[in-house]
């Protein structure tokens, strides 16, 4: 997204519209006044004068203002609704990719924000009106006073007290509001990573010790959301009670001033009217705090979340890399980590040729090979393609060069095709070219209905040496420019891992460069240079034959006894 901040500047744009809305809640408050209008008239002059005629014209004229009152509502709240769903379309897609790069950056609030936008556009659809019609008591309490100044004092206090009232509650509930929005969060995703991990969660029942952390967890929220609820519930109680007494203080108030010829019985009910429509906002601002404040603190949230500075700076489109890969002094700590994953690397890999990345577990392998496809930015050093920075290069515009199989493949609910289409719209040839070259296109086509086929939810119909294959073709979609396989082979058999190394054979004669991390030693077959890796440091690098050959040594000096003729360089 090329805006910075996309939700100031969304915001910034509902002002218009909301200047609109503001003036159609004018038209809408002045048209409020119609029945107790109405109701001085009748009760002033039809009565008085008995003419039918007075009537029917003054129940014309209200039945008319009342109903422009209604569709000038309707419009408002319309109007109200469809700004939420702007603000919801136009964020949507800017938050869900921030949310991925808080994920990358290891954040926990993977779908907050998205969360936090559902309950803005909710606020926008229902909760906010009431804020259209508060600048409007005043008013009404200018009218009540010009009635009567005794009549008008009244309903001045009943509102300063109602006000309270509504400031009171939003003090009250504001903390264990936020406390129990904060369980909530942290219970959501303990749930979240329960179901997603359901398969080891059931087999080795790890459900007792997850759910007493969601229970620690939802016990605070409901905990916290009943104290809101019960402060709520006292203050909204109340607020109706002090509502209709003050409902018949005014009516007997205003008895006692027709009985002393003050006003009249038109003004009486008029004022009555009057002092219903001025409180209504007061009372609603006090049952509807909770969501005025649900509100602010999603906003408060989303402004924090939009700020953060993009990971990735915005960049110039580059041409189509050649695939020259280059590492230099590369070190990498994740933000809060003291000891470098990697440090110090330098290597090479020419355009169509292959490295192969070998080493211990946790040697640093996967995370070279996510330094490589630019998912993270280096701490010192670079990583280059064809000379240019790949964590800065746009993606939309270096994706489609590069192929990355991560240790876990992740695939999509969806067809197969659009799975190794990347989501976008398949190009069949280049999707079965992909399909044969990762030889999956028999097994695709033995599949219900082929490319067709839906896969479910992270590929849950498809087994994982499927799933793999699928992932490989997935990377290799487009004749990309640099592919880097972590661990492709981990769930092939023989035949799929030989498959693979005439994949690798095949992409290399088509000039692309190749990254393979593996533990196989068949994972060697098709390296021209290899590079092993210990404890983050570069312990190897060279032609596949002298780093074989150094490895060999190595190992024969160690065990002499055991002559091995391809090395075991990983556990
Ligand atoms: N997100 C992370 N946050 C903190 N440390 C991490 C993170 N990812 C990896 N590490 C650490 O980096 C080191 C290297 O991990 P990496 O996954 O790169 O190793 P590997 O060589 O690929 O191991 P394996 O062969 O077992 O997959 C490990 O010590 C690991 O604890």
């Amino acid at each position: 997204m090329s805006n910075d901040r996309p939700l100031a500047a969304a915001l910034g744009r509902c002002r218009q519209p909301l200047l609109w809305i503001a003036a159609f809640s004018l038209l809408i408050n002045i048209l409020m006044l119609t029945s107790s209008l109405y109701m001085m008239q009748v009760f002033d002059r039809v009565l008085a004068s008995g003419s039918l005629a007075t009537l029917a014209f003054l129940t014309l004229a209200a039945g008319g203002a009342l109903a422009l009152m209604s569709a000038l509502d309707f419009v408002r709240s319309r109007m109200l609704g469809q700004l939420g769903e702007w603000l919801d379309r136009r964020l949507s897609a800017p938050a869900l990719e921030r949310s991925l790069d808080g994920v990358l950056a290891g954040r926990g609030d993977r779908m907050d924000a998205l969360r936090d936008l559902d309950s803005l556009r909710g606020f926008f659809g229902g909760g906010i009106t009431f804020l259209f019609d508060a600048p409007w008591v005043p008013v009404y309490l200018a009218v009540i006073y010009l009635l009567h100044p005794v009549l008008g004092h009244m309903a001045a206090g009943a509102a300063v007290v109602l006000f309270a009232l509504a400031l009171v509650n939003s003090h009250v509930t504001a903390k264990p509001l936020s406390a129990a929005g904060m369980a909530n969060r942290r219970a959501m995703r303990t749930a979240d990573s329960a179901l997603r991990n359901a398969e080891a969660v059931e087999a080795m029942d790890l459900m007792p010790g997850l759910i007493r952390r969601w229970e620690a967890d939802h016990e605070v929220q409901l905990t916290y959301q009943a104290t809101v609820m019960t402060r709520n519930a006292v203050l909204v109680n109340a607020t109706k009670f002090l509502r209709q007494m003050v409902q018949i203080a005014i009516l007997g108030l205003g008895a006692w001033l027709v009985v002393r010829h003050e006003i009249t019985g038109g003004t009486m009910i008029a004022g009555s009217i009057l002092l219903g429509r001025a409180l209504q906002p007061v009372e609603l601002a006090v049952g509807g705090w909770k969501q005025v404040s649900n509100a602010r603190a999603a906003r408060q949230r989303l402004e924090e979340f939009f700020n953060r500075p993009a990971r990735r700076p915005a960049g110039l489109p580059l041409p189509a890399p050649k695939g020259h890969l280059t590492v230099e002094n590369l070190t990498f700590r994740m933000p809060d980590g003291q000891k470098p994953i990697l440090a110090g690397i330098t290597f090479e890999v020419p355009p169509g040729e292959a490295l192969a990345v070998i080493g211990h577990s946790a040697a640093g392998k996967s995370t070279l090979a996510r330094m490589l496809v630019g998912l993270h930015p280096p701490t010192a050093g670079t990583v280059r393609l064809d000379g240019a920075e790949i964590f800065s290069w746009r993606r939309d515009d270096i994706g489609r060069h590069l192929g990355y199989l991560p240790q876990d493949v992740e695939l999509f609910a969806g067809t197969i095709a659009d799975n190794i289409a990347r989501l976008r719209t398949p190009d069949a040839e280049a999707v079965v070219t992909a399909a044969r070259l990762a030889d999956c296109h028999d097994m695709i086509l033995r599949l219900p209905n082929g490319y067709d086929t839906e896969i479910g939810d992270g590929g849950a119909m498809l087994s994982s040496g499927q799933r793999q294959r699928i992932g490989l073709a997935r990377a290799l979609y487009g004749q990309p420019r640099l592919v880097v396989l972590d661990e492709p082979n981990s769930a092939l058999d023989v035949e799929g891992d030989e498959a693979l190394n005439r994949a690798i054979a095949a992409i290399k004669q088509a000039g692309t460069t190749v990254v393979i991390v593996g533990h196989r030693p068949s994972t060697l077959a098709q390296a021209d240079r290899v590079l092993m890796l210990r404890e983050g440091r570069l312990h190897m690098f060279g032609p596949r034959a002298d780093v074989i050959e150094r490895l060999t040594r190595h190992q024969v000096q160690a065990v002499p006894a055991k002559n091995q003729p391809m090395p075991q360089t990983a556990s």
